[in-house]
């Protein structure tokens, strides 16, 4: 399933009412995918960085095709791209919007790693990318080479065994201190941070630490006391960053910050290139204010300016945190184990874009997520001129209770995608429960949904509500694997319809003979293969045509005996 988003530009389809409300609009054309459902296909996977050779066997000890290509240009990853289900990198290859988008095959991207700041997340979530890290494989190692940097920060380490190799005996120059009774201050008290306090409070340092969504109570259970960034400052003795670099990390030493700082300062930076503003850096150093630092990280890896890595008060690495071969094998083997899991609908473990996909991976759970694509569709055809404001998916059954972040996505996903035919958008994006959300909330549609207790049967509702207050009342089922159409604004279907492949749904006023209505698809060319038809409630009943094959829109001979008719590819 594509759809095609334009987010400004013509209507191209002429004739059909167009819906206001859609922010952007868009185009939906039938392809081979399956609908909103989000069984991940994982046939072939590139992988583009030095990742252990162990992630190569457990894909391939599982049916997937790998390859391995550490040398690619960005033109080479390009050209490349469209042939893979699948990538997985660590920090050297740049997944850029421009990858993603080149990568029409691609379903998900795998760092092996923690850091995801090389790939455009957002990007990979607009085309409905799953994007997963392994958060902890390299956790104790990074923790490790922190600790190590602070040491040797303290000791001069780098500086004494440059000059014992030059062949120095310098041991007047490089007298250092101890870390017993220092306070190290650190910034990001998540798994790094944490254990990076555990290890250094051994040496007697007393670790204080500020992290907006760990609280004191937390921190405090690892013996670090939560404090202001302000409090901190003239505080330290060492200061220690463990953060994504974000919008509100980037810069967090800088020269405001480091004038708050004790004169002579330590500083470290294992976590990403960007938090400790290098500009800001080299001044500190040079002006003494930061007595030293150690860094593993940079702005630019390699840089092409070393006069931070040559200062001699700086003890530099070359990204090496997670370079150990205990943390190289464990989150090679995560993320591997990561994609199994995920293509076997068995876990969403390490997923960090995709939060309607829990609870929606089991293979019972897929014809519900059809159920939703496809109840949004007919909702949408049966709303056209509603200009539907609101969407409220209601579940009943205890099978459901979980279902409704799942539900919303897939719901939505069929609804927008039904609406867009009316309207006339260029860009392919295929739809799914990754990206579903993010176009339910531009297209400016409120969604909600509600679980009702204590209803013996299992099925949906979905309640459409228009810009004049007016309600349109879906209802579905599954039947073993089938999406199953039960009723519409309450008028129950003798037998329920299925909602699947080519469909007519229409709806009419009267009652009319079923003869007249099928002889009239005859002659608008729909191949009709069953019918079903609901009751006549409040002067209205609806139906739906099953066909052998796609018809085109207009029907204008059913559109003179049915009251409206909609063609809908399921
Ligand atoms: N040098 C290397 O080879 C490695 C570097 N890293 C980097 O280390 C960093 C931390 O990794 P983890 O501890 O595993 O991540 P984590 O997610 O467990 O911890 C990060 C913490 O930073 C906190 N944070 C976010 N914004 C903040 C702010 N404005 N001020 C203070 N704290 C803030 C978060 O709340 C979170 O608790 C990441 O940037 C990661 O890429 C990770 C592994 C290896
Ligand atoms: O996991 C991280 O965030 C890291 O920075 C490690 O990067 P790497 O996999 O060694 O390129």
């Amino acid at each position: 399933m594509a759809i095609f988003v334009r987010i400004a530009g013509p209507i191209i389809k002429a004739g059909l009412p167009k819906l206001g409300y859609l922010r952007s609009r868009f185009l939906w054309e039938q392809t081979n995918h399956t609908k909103a459902s989000m069984v991940i296909k994982l046939e072939k996977v590139l992988i583009s960085d030095e990742v252990d050779p162990k992630c190569v066997n457990i894909l391939q000890n599982n049916g997937v095709e790998v390859v391995k290509n550490t040398k690619l240009s960005k033109e080479e990853l390009l050209a490349e791209i469209p042939k893979y289900d699948g990538l997985i990198v660590r920090s050297a290859t740049k997944v850029t919007a421009d990858v993603i988008n080149a990568g029409t095959n691609l379903r998900i991207i795998g760092r092996a790693g923690t850091g995801v700041d090389n790939i455009d997340t957002e990007a990979a979530t607009r085309k409905g990318v799953i994007v997963m890290n392994t958060p902890g494989g390299n956790t104790l190692s990074a923790a490790e080479h922190t600790c190590t940097l602070i040491i040797a920060l303290t000791r001069n380490l780098g500086a004494a065994s440059m000059s014992m190799k030059e062949g120095r005996w310098d041991r007047k120059k490089f007298m250092g201190s101890e870390l017993y009774g220092k306070t190290l201050a650190i910034i990001g008290l998540g798994r790094i941070g944490k254990e990076v306090a555990l290890r250094m409070q051994s040496f007697g340092m007393t670790t204080i630490g500020f992290d907006p969504i760990v609280s004191p109570a937390e921190s405090a259970e690892f013996n670090t006391e939560s404090l202001s960034l302000e409090e901190i400052w003239p505080r330290a003795d060492f200061i220690t960053v463990h953060t994504p670099l974000i919008p509100q990390t980037k810069h967090l030493l800088c020269d405001a910050t480091f004038a708050k700082c004790k004169k002579g300062v330590k500083v470290v930076n294992c976590a990403r290139g960007g938090v400790i503003e290098e500009a800001a850096l080299l001044r500190a150093l040079e002006s003494g204010q930061c007595g030293g630092a150690g860094l593993d990280v940079f702005v630019e890896e390699p840089p092409k300016d070393y006069t931070l890595a040559k200062h001699p008060n700086v003890i530099a690495t070359p990204h090496l945190g997670a370079s150990t071969i205990e943390a190289q094998t464990r989150v090679a083997e995560d993320i591997a184990q990561q994609f199994v899991d995920l293509a076997q609908g068995k876990s969403l473990f390490g997923a960090i874009n995709a939060p309607a996909l829990a609870n929606a991976l089991s293979p019972a759970t897929q014809p519900w997520v059809q159920l939703g694509d496809r109840l949004g569709a007919v909702g949408s055809l049966l709303s056209k001129n509603m200009s539907i404001t609101n969407v409220e998916v209601v579940m009943f059954g205890e099978p459901l209770k979980k279902a409704g972040t799942f539900l919303i996505a897939s719901v939505m996903a069929g609804f927008l995608k039904t609406s867009a035919i009316d309207n006339g958008d260029l860009v392919p994006i295929s739809l799914n429960l990754v990206n579903a959300p993010i176009y339910a909330k531009q297209s400016g549609v409120v969604t909600t949904s509600t679980y009702k207790e204590g209803s013996d049967s299992t099925y949906v509702r979905i309640d459409l509500q228009g810009a004049g207050g007016e309600v349109l009342q879906v209802c579905g089922t599954v039947a073993g694997s089938e999406c199953e159409l039960l009723s519409v604004q309450g008028c129950a279907f003798g037998v329920p319809a299925n909602l699947s492949g080519n469909v007519i749904v229409y709806r009419v006023h009267k009652e009319i003979p079923l003869a007249d209505i099928i002889s009239a698809a005859a002659k608008d060319g729909a191949q009709v293969r069953a019918v079903s038809t609901s009751e006549l409630k409040n002067s209205q009943a609806f139906g739906v045509l099953s066909l052998n094959a796609p018809v085109s829109p207009g029907l204008t001979n059913l559109n003179s005996v049915v009251s409206v008719a909609y063609p809908a590819s399921l």
